[in-house]
């Protein structure tokens, strides 16, 4: 544990349904394996995750059963550990890998831009050998320039106690804004290739492993399991998701379960099953294909406390060495990262979705009232009126009061976009343009199929269908009066109901967010008729809406090409400007 982080408070546990094959989950974790170190409930490290695994095994060994290990990606992009190193991860693939992952493949931000996607090749790949599956990912070899599988298609293995037969899989979502030396192949056109409908068809497997940088309720998860399923119907299938950032864990039939373990090291996502053949010990069950399963499923929040409770084990018998030494090499590359730099002091926590928008509270609202009015300005076009988008994707995380340091400029918004304009545009289709991208019909994604706008969100809130407000009257205890009381957190509610936390929270209200958010500046309007005495505006956009903006454009009548569009505000990035805002603004007492 990092010695910034707060101490997990004690809370009521759910004990790990510990079955015949367990797995540990990791997905999107973007960064965080520092943890966090301004919530309690998420404190433990990269570290403090490699004691836990090891000891959980220990446990589990004891008992003749077997754990894997399964990373289904976006281990990049979204916390200083990694984004504020020349070159970006530097420190944090060294630290990962130190980890031993069975079942490992890539997400999106693996393929964003060529250079990480190369130091993937070049450096994670190695070290997970076969375990690195990329079944639908092919890249442009840094070295001999050649398209080649970035890793393996599939992999058979036996587990180590049971001698479990799996074949697994590693899926990438339909992602298509990858860099230019990578190839995400069409899911539904994989699985219709002669190896994986070999793989498939292949009798003698006990359990079917899909991992996938995919949320468990996307088509492309459904296509698998119809292909698998079409192939074998009585072979149980664990699905592990990742991308849509959300606790989740799906049914697709009594053998089939899938689970989706969160986003920034808040999570590690235990899943296990049972009723499967010991091919060491009972040779004799091997027929029993039809024999029933039983799947279980658990959320850990990524605390001491939780790691302590589940393992039996105490501060002074928990860590291990390995582990030990993963926390010291992470304290260590932080302070070479110098993340502490504080560049002003937060008066009051500002929400991604916790309160609607807009809000006093809402992060959004005060970057559309001030930092982007603020910031975004073009010296040559200053007098000029105009509007400026953001996406709200842009933003991952919630600012907290107190220290913004260099850590939480990354935290905040990990992305080098900057902001791009077209000159002049007619302020009556200007003023349409929000309307337009913030359809709740997806307008864009149906006028044209790569543009769909949940791209632009926040993934967690792809999901989110209807705000989702906490009771203010909710009980803040369990009906047990000698437990502490509930500390705010998950309470997930999945297809096997809404008991897969493992600490008991009280509910934390979700809302809804626009697709974007827009700033007016300079533009004269009545209020309430927006009626304006500007003919023309400047419309300034985030560079990665470009396509959606120019989509939302033509579908009003203007047709713009990115010829039209021009570098706004000398290039500097949105988390630059961010940062310059907060040493000028926020300069208080922490
Ligand atoms: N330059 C970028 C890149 C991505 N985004 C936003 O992030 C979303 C993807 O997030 P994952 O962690 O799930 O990969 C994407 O849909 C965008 O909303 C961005 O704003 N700018």
């Amino acid at each position: 544990i990092q010695s910034s982080a707060p101490e997990a408070v004690p809370g009521r546990l759910r004990t790990l349904p510990l079955g015949q094959l367990n797995f540990l989950h990791t997905t999107d974790t973007h960064g965080w394996h520092a943890g966090h170190l301004q919530e309690a409930s998420y404190g433990a490290d990269w570290g403090d995750y490699i004691s836990f695994t090891q000891r959980l095994r220990e446990k589990i060994e004891a008992e003749g059963n077997d754990l894997l290990l399964v990373d289904t990606g976006d281990r990049v992009e979204g916390n200083g550990l990694y984004d504020a190193s020349s070159p970006t991860g530097k420190y944090t693939r060294q630290i990962f890998s130190q980890q031993n992952i069975d079942i490992i493949c890539s997400g999106n931000h693996e393929l964003y831009k060529a250079n990480t996607t190369d130091r993937e090749f070049i450096d994670l790949i190695p070290a997970y050998g076969s375990n690195y599956l990329a079944s639908n990912l092919d890249v442009i070899h840094p070295k001999s320039g050649e398209r080649v599988p970035l890793a393996q298609r599939f992999r058979k293995f036996k587990t180590k106690n049971h001698g479990i037969k799996v074949t697994a899989f590693g899926f990438l979502y339909d992602f298509t804004g990858n860099d230019k030396n990578s190839f995400v192949q069409k899911v539904e056109d994989t699985i219709k290739e002669q190896w994986f409908q070999d793989a498939i068809k292949d009798r003698s497997v006990d359990v079917f492993l899909v991992a996938g940088h995919v949320g468990l309720r996307q088509s492309e998860f459904s296509n698998v399991f119809k292909a698998i399923r079409a192939a074998q119907w009585d072979v149980p299938i664990v699905f592990f998701g990742g991308h849509t950032h959300i606790r989740d864990y799906v049914k697709y039939d009594d053998k089939a379960y899938g689970l989706e373990s969160g986003r920034y090291m808040e999570t590690i996502g235990f899943q296990s099953v049972s009723g499967l053949p010991s091919r060491k010990h009972d040779e004799k069950k091997l027929e029993l294909r039809t024999a029933s399963y039983s799947f279980a499923r658990r959320y850990i929040d990524n605390n001491l406390f939780s790691f302590y409770s589940h393992t039996g084990l105490d501060e002074s018998t928990f860590p291990t060495e390995v582990g030990q030494n993963v926390s010291a090499q992470i304290t260590k590359a932080r302070e070479a990262l110098n993340l502490d730099e504080v560049f002003g002091c937060n008066p009051r926590v500002l929400w991604m979705s916790r309160v609607p928008y807009p809000h006093k509270d809402s992060i959004f609202s005060w970057l559309g009232s001030r930092v982007i009015p603020e910031k975004a300005i073009d010296d040559h076009r200053k007098d000029y009126p105009r509007i400026i988008y953001a996406n709200t994707g842009a933003m991952r995380f919630d600012i907290f009061e107190g220290p913004f340091t260099r850590d939480t400029t990354f935290i905040v918004s990990p992305f080098t976009s900057g902001f791009r304009y077209i000159k002049n545009v007619p302020f009556d289709i200007a003023d349409r343009l929000l309307k337009v991208i913030n359809d709740g019909n997806n307008f864009l994604g149906l006028s044209h199929s790569l543009l769909t706008d949940r791209q632009l969100k926040s993934p967690d809130q792809i999901n989110l269908t209807q705000d989702y407000v906490a009771s203010s009257t909710q009980n803040q205890h369990t009906t047990d009066p000698e437990d502490p009381p509930l500390t705010p957190g998950y309470t997930t509610h999945d297809d096997a109901g809404d008991d897969g936390d493992d600490t008991i929270h009280s509910e934390i209200s979700h809302y809804q967010i626009p697709n974007c958010i827009e700033s007016r500046v300079n533009i004269n309007e009545d209020q309430n008729s927006h009626e304006s005495q500007e003919e023309t505006v400047d419309v300034v956009f985030l560079d990665f809406i470009q396509p959606w903006m120019l989509e939302a454009l033509r579908m009003l009548g203007a047709e713009y090409t990115s010829e039209d569009t021009i570098p706004y505000a000398g290039g500097r990035s949105f988390t630059e400007m961010i940062a310059e805002w907060v040493s000028e603004n926020w300069q208080g007492d922490c």
